[in-house]
C-alpha cells in the first residue's frame, strides 16, 4: 500500500486490502491507489499516531513500496545515445539483461532509457514523498542514497539482487567560512560523494552495475564470469568492493605508479585481480574495452551506461535536500566525463517529472594537464559548435583520478554542456592544490580533484559569472584521505609547480616545557 502521509503519522496500513485493476482501465485504478486519502488512525490508537519505529518490519517494507500494480509497468532499457547521423538507429533497442556497451547501428555510446510515461503515474508530490520517506531508513534496499530513487534506476530488479552498501545520502556540507571569508557567498555548498564506503563517487554507480549483473549472473540471463576495468584507482576501488560483496570475480587495469597507494590497495584488499600496466589511463581503456569484447568480462567503465543511473541519482539527492530547490549552480570535476552527464540526466528527469521546474548551470572543471573538454569549450563549445574538439595527451596532475586525454563520455558531457548553458573551467597545479588547501583550512580535507572544482569556482566568482548571491554546489568526488601524499608534499613545500601558498609546517620542539611555552607564544597562540 502506497501511504501518503510522512513516517511520523504512518499508519498500520498493511491489513487494508489492496486495489484490484477489476475491469477498470489500469491506469484509473493506479490513480486511485496513489490518490486515496490517508489512512485512519484509529486501529493503532485514538489519540496518536504510531510512530516509524512502531511499525512491523511488514509494515515498514510495505510503507516503502509501491503497489505492483505501479511497478509492473516501469521499464528502462537502452537505446543509442546520439541517432543524429543514423536516423535507422532511433528504432533500436537492447534489453537490460543483456550484455552490450555500443549501438550495433552507430557504434556510438548507449543510453538508459525510462518509460517516462509509466512513471509520470505517480506524481511529483508522491515521488518526493517517497523518497523522503526512504532517506536513510534501513529497509533493505530503499535506504541507500541510490535505491531510494529506484524506480528511477533499475526499476525491474529484484530487491533481493541487489549489491548495495547503502551508497549515497552523502553529506551536503554548508561551505559557511569558505563561502563567506573566501567569496564573499552565503549559500556555498559542497557535495561530500567521497564519504562513502570506496571514499568516491563511483558507488553510486557500481551498485546500480554490480547488481544487474549479479541478477543476470542469477538469472543465467547472460555468461559473465567477472566484472572488469580500466582505473585511475577509484572505478577500481568501486568495483572490487562490490563485486566483493556479491562474490563476482573482478579484474583491474591500472596504469602503472599513476595511482595513489590507498587506491591501489583498495582492489588488493578486496581480492581483485590487479594488473598494473604500463601505459596511462587511456590505454588501459582501450585494453579493457578489446578484452570485454572477446571474454566474458562485464565492463564497469562509465561507458557502461548503467553505472550513470546510479550516479544520477546524486542530483535528486540534491535536489532532495535543498527542500526540493535547485541549485543555481553544480560544478563538477571532470575526467572520463561519464559524471557531468549523470548530474544532467538526474536534474533532467526531475524537471520532466515535475519534481522541479528548472535546470542548473553545469560547470565542469578540469585539471589544466589533461583538458581535452575545456581546450574544445574554449575553441567553439561555449558557442555549441564542438567541432575541433581533439583527444589530447594527458599530463601528469597531482588530481590523478583526471588525469584523462581521451575521455570516453565527451559527446555525453557536450551534451550536458549544451542543455544547461554550462561552462568548462580548468586549473593549474598551483590553483588546485591552493584551493583544496584554502578550503581545508575552513574545515573541509579536500582531494586534489575537487580542488580543481573549488579553484574553477574561484575563478568563476573572480569574474562575476557566478553571483554573490546565487546558491552554487560542489561536487567533491573522492575523500581526501585517498591522496595524503600530495597534501603532505604541499604543506612541506615539496612540490615543484607549487609555491603551497597556504602551507601550514610541523614544528619539530624538544620535550620541555619552556620550549614548548616559547613554540606556542612565537605562533601568537597568546
Ligand atoms: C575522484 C574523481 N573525481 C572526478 C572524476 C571524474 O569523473 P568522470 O570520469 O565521470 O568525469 C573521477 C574519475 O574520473 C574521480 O575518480
Ligand atoms: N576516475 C576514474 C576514471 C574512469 O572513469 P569511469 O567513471 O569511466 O570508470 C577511475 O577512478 O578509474
Amino acid at each position: 500500500m502506497f501511504i501518503l502521509t510522512p513516517p511520523t503519522s504512518l499508519t498500520r496500513q498493511s491489513a487494508r486490502p489492496s486495489h484490484r485493476c477489476s475491469g477498470q482501465s489500469r491506469r484509473r485504478a493506479l490513480r486511485m491507489a496513489l490518490t486515496e486519502g490517508p489512512p485512519t488512525l484509529s486501529s493503532l490508537s485514538p489519540h496518536q499516531p504510531p510512530s516509524w519505529w512502531e511499525l512491523s518490519d511488514d509494515e515498514k517494507r510495505k510503507a516503502m513500496t509501491l503497489p505492483s500494480s505501479l511497478t509492473n509497468a516501469f521499464r528502462a532499457q537502452y537505446v543509442p545515445f546520439d541517432t543524429t547521423t543514423h536516423p535507422q538507429a532511433a528504432a533500436e533497442r537492447h534489453s537490460l539483461d543483456s550484455v552490450v556497451y555500443r549501438s550495433t547501428v552507430t557504434q556510438g555510446l548507449l543510453e538508459v532509457q525510462h518509460d517516462m510515461d509509466a512513471l509520470r503515474q505517480v506524481s511529483a508530490p508522491q515521488w518526493k514523498e517517497l523518497f523522503d520517506r526512504r532517506a536513510g531508513r534501513t529497509v533493505f534496499p530503499y535506504g541507500s542514497g541510490v535505491w531510494s530513487k529506484k524506480e528511477w534506476v533499475l526499476p525491474g530488479i529484484p530487491d533481493e539482487d541487489v549489491v548495495s552498501m547503502f551508497e549515497g545520502n552523502s553529506n551536503l556540507f554548508w561551505a559557511e567560512r569558505f563561502g563567506k571569508d573566501v567569496l564573499g557567498m552565503d549559500d556555498l555548498w559542497v557535495k561530500q560523494c567521497g564519504n562513502s564506503h570506496t571514499g568516491s563517487f563511483k558507488d553510486l554507480g557500481m551498485t546500480v552495475l554490480v547488481s544487474q549483473v549479479n541478477h543476470m549472473i542469477r538469472s543465467k540471463s547472460a555468461n559473465i564470469k567477472a566484472v572488469g576495468c580500466a582505473s585511475t584507482g577509484d572505478t577500481s576501488a568501486a568495483v572490487a568492493a562490490y563485486c566483493a560483496a556479491a562474490g563476482i570475480p573482478s579484474v583491474v587495469f591500472l596504469p602503472a605508479d599513476k595511482i595513489s597507494v590507498a587506491q591501489l590497495v583498495q582492489p588488493i584488499a578486496n581480492g581483485s585481480v590487479v594488473l598494473s600496466l604500463d601505459t596511462d589511463f587511456d590505454g588501459c581503456m582501450k585494453l579493457i574495452q578489446e578484452v570485454v569484447n572477446e571474454f566474458p568480462i562485464y565492463l564497469a567503465n562509465s561507458m557502461n551506461p548503467l553505472r550513470l543511473e546510479g550516479q544520477k541519482t546524486v542530483s535528486v539527492e540534491i535536489a532532495q535536500q535543498f527542500d526540493w530547490q535547485v541549485p543555481d549552480w553544480v560544478i563538477v570535476p571532470g575526467g572520463n566525463l561519464g559524471n557531468v552527464y549523470a548530474f544532467y540526466k538526474g536534474f533532467a528527469m526531475m524537471r520532466e517529472l515535475g519534481l522541479t521546474d528548472r535546470m542548473p548551470r553545469l560547470v565542469v572543471a578540469q585539471s589544466a594537464n589533461a583538458n581535452p573538454l575545456y581546450q574544445a569549450y574554449v575553441n567553439g563549445g561555449h558557442r555549441g559548435d564542438w567541432s575541433h574538439y581533439r583527444a589530447v595527451p594527458a599530463k601528469r596532475t597531482l588530481a590523478s583520478a583526471i588525469q584523462i586525454g581521451a575521455p570516453v563520455s565527451i559527446h555525453r558531457a557536450m551534451r550536458a554542456i549544451d542543455g544547461t548553458q554550462g561552462v568548462v573551467e580548468e586549473a593549474t597545479e598551483e590553483e588546485l592544490m591552493d584551493a583544496a588547501a584554502l578550503a581545508d583550512r575552513t574545515g573541509m580535507f579536500n582531494c586534489p580533484h575537487t580542488g580543481v572544482a573549488l579553484a574553477a569556482l574561484i575563478k568563476l566568482r573572480e569574474r562575476g559569472m557566478i553571483g554573490v548571491k546565487d546558491r552554487a554546489v560542489v561536487v567533491s568526488t573522492a575523500h581526501g584521505l585517498k591522496f595524503t601524499d600530495s597534501k603532505v608534499d604541499y604543506h612541506e613545500r615539496k612540490l615543484h609547480n607549487a609555491a603551497s601558498r597556504y602551507a601550514n609546517e610541523i614544528y619539530r620542539v624538544p620535550a620541555d616545557l619552556g620550549r614548548v611555552v616559547d613554540a606556542l607564544r612565537e605562533r601568537g597562540l597568546f
